[in-house]
């Protein structure tokens, strides 16, 4: 997909948007079982390195620590959050509209997550703080290097293994945050960053 071949969106501000072009055509989507399904979108932001670069030097990256079981833990990556979208970079508020738009999902808070190299990673879990209703639709948008991205049933089973590059979307649907486990792994071979930006919806927090 080059650049040529995308349409430019009319934005009411003067930032520059992140083109999302024929952005869906090139959507697969996978059924994982009756109720689950995946959909990987390669190449659909253009403008992704820019965007990588902004939210690198712009986004409050914290490090966060938690309890596990009995003993408090360094979390291996950073991450930002934006609870009100309203706050969110301008460029990163139009990917959320864009996505409110094609899903039916209000997308109104987002975090991101960086992983600084190869040791950096995200374990074997499901977004249940986030998803509470019974299916969710939850995107996830892949920026810099690109990292392998799995997901297993939760009850154990081999796994499915994603590469999402820099631009390309993942999208969980159905029961994935309850029924599989996603994770980002470390790897052994040295890999430059990454920034994942995860859309969250407020009327996904509450059961229906
Ligand atoms: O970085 C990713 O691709 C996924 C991150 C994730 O699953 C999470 O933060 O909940
Ligand atoms: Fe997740």
């Amino acid at each position: 997909m080059t650049d040529v071949a995308l349409p430019l969106f009319a934005d009411d501000n003067e930032t520059a948007a992140p083109r999302v072009g024929q952005a869906f055509q090139h959507a697969h989507r996978l059924r994982l079982d009756e109720h689950s399904w995946i959909e990987q979108v390669p190449g659909w932001l253009s403008g992704a390195a820019d965007l990588f670069e902004e939210l690198l030097e712009t986004s409050g990256w914290t490090q966060r620590r938690r309890w596990m079981y009995t003993r408090m833990v360094t979390e291996p990556r950073l991450t930002a959050e934006y609870r009100d979208l309203s706050t969110a970079p301008v460029k990163l508020r139009d990917v959320a509209r864009r996505l409110t738009e094609h899903y039916g999902v209000l997308y109104d808070r987002l975090w991101l997550n960086l992983y600084r190299d190869h040791h950096d990673s995200t374990g074997w879990h499901g977004d249940g703080a986030s998803t509470r209703r019974r299916e969710c639709v939850v995107p996830v948008l892949s920026l810099g290097a690109a990292r392998p991205f799995l997901i297993r049933p939760t009850g154990g089973g081999p796994s499915m293994r994603f590469r999402p590059s820099s631009g390309d979307l993942i999208v969980m649907g159905g029961r994935c945050q309850s029924d599989w486990r996603h994770c980002v792994p470390k790897q052994n071979a040295l890999v430059g960053p990454r920034i994942s930006v995860n859309f969250a919806a407020s009327s996904q927090y509450v059961p229906d």
